[in-house]
């Protein structure tokens, strides 16, 4: 079954939210108070996605606040170095910085991140600096749940959902639940829940639809039975290394199996998986073969050290596809 999207328009996917700094252990299978050194890699989940995208083709534009410093500069340089378009990156001009991630690869189990992010600039993006005639020109806005954790960058979420749906953009959320950037899972689920029942297409992690959802255990069932009953036509609920599930409004379910691979870290899965998947909708592949290249994608992404430089070509993922086995059911 394909996802039917506006035909012709001068941007693929337009992504908002945080372009950051990922400072990944160069020295694995530790713990990060042994890690002397860190590799700089472009972060922040909306990038990394924006980044998969442009990696396979499609025409990104990124919407966003980065520091006006050194990192912002960096960020903004690699961004337009792999063809995003950055015309619409904000600098900031009141000294909030960058996002810092420092992740610690303790073993391929045994993964965190600590993340640096008090007073960060992407959260400072405002109503005001979203344009309309910018979101226009996108078949598809990806909108990432840690963009609605504050002030202002809450209401220039709120304000690119709606003029989306007023020009037929279609709203992709991606939960991207990270709990330290905000006040209480009480808050979360109330503004995840408002920009979901508005999306088109909701992606994310069963854990993050239970946040959203303010409960332990949910059942996707219940989750898409709610979602349906508003403006959602796609939910897309990821299980881990045990797969991933795509339901439709029309009553279709998909399932999607992660593909064997040697991990070497689990962060930039989601990342990869959510960039892969969108890049085949978009391309009019349908949702079963989209869940196939979203799990390879990740699957490619989960054996390297970074999450944004080690997204795969096209090549890669439908090599990956036609010789892996998957996992089959834990
Ligand atoms: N260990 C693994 N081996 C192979 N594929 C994996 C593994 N972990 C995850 N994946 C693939 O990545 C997809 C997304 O993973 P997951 O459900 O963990 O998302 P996520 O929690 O958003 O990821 P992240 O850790 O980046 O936040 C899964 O559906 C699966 O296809
Ligand atoms: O999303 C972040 O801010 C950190 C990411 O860049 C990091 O690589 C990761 O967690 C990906 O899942």
């Amino acid at each position: 079954m394909k996802y039917e999207l506006t035909a012709a328009r001068e941007y693929d996917m337009i992504a908002l939210g945080r372009a950051c700094i990922d400072l990944n252990a160069t020295e694995y299978n530790r713990p990060m108070e042994e890690t002397m050194t860190f590799t700089k890699y472009v972060g922040g989940s909306p990038a990394n996605i924006a980044i998969g995208g442009s990696k396979l083709g499609l025409k990104v534009g990124f919407i966003g606040k980065i520091s006006g410093d050194q990192h912002g500069r960096f960020i903004e340089q690699y961004m337009r170095g792999v063809g995003i378009d950055t015309s619409n990156m904000v600098v900031d001009k009141e000294g909030h910085k960058t996002g810092l991630a420092f992740t610690e690869i303790k073993s391929p189990e045994e993964c965190s991140i600590l993340m640096y992010r008090q007073e960060v600039a992407d959260l400072y993006l405002a109503p005001e600096e979203v344009n309309e005639e910018y979101i226009k020109q996108a078949k598809i806005l990806l909108v990432s749940g840690t963009a609605l954790s504050k002030s202002p960058s809450r209401e220039a979420v709120l304000k690119a959902v709606s003029l989306a749906k007023r020009n037929d953009v279609k709203v992709v959320f991606e939960l991207d639940y990270r709990p330290y950037s905000w006040n209480s899972p009480e808050e979360t689920a109330v503004y995840c829940s408002l920009v979901a029942e508005q999306a088109d297409v909701v992606i994310g992690t069963r854990d993050e639809y239970d946040v959203m959802e303010g409960k332990e255990g949910g059942k996707n069932e219940d989750t898409i039975s709610h979602l349906f009953n508003h403006s959602p036509e796609l939910v897309v609920i990821k299980h881990g290394v045990e797969g991933s599930y795509a339901y439709t409004k029309s009553g279709e379910t998909f399932r999607g199996r992660a593909y064997k691979t040697q991990v070497l870290k689990t962060f930039g899965a989601g990342d990869s998986y959510a960039s892969a998947f969108l890049y085949a909708l978009i391309s009019g592949k349908g949702i079963e073969t989209a869940l196939k290249y979203g799990s390879a994608s990740a699957s490619i992404v989960v054996s390297q050290h970074s999450s944004s430089e080690a997204m795969p070509t096209v090549e890669e993922i439908e090599q990956l596809i036609a010789e892996r086995p998957v996992i089959e059911a834990i």
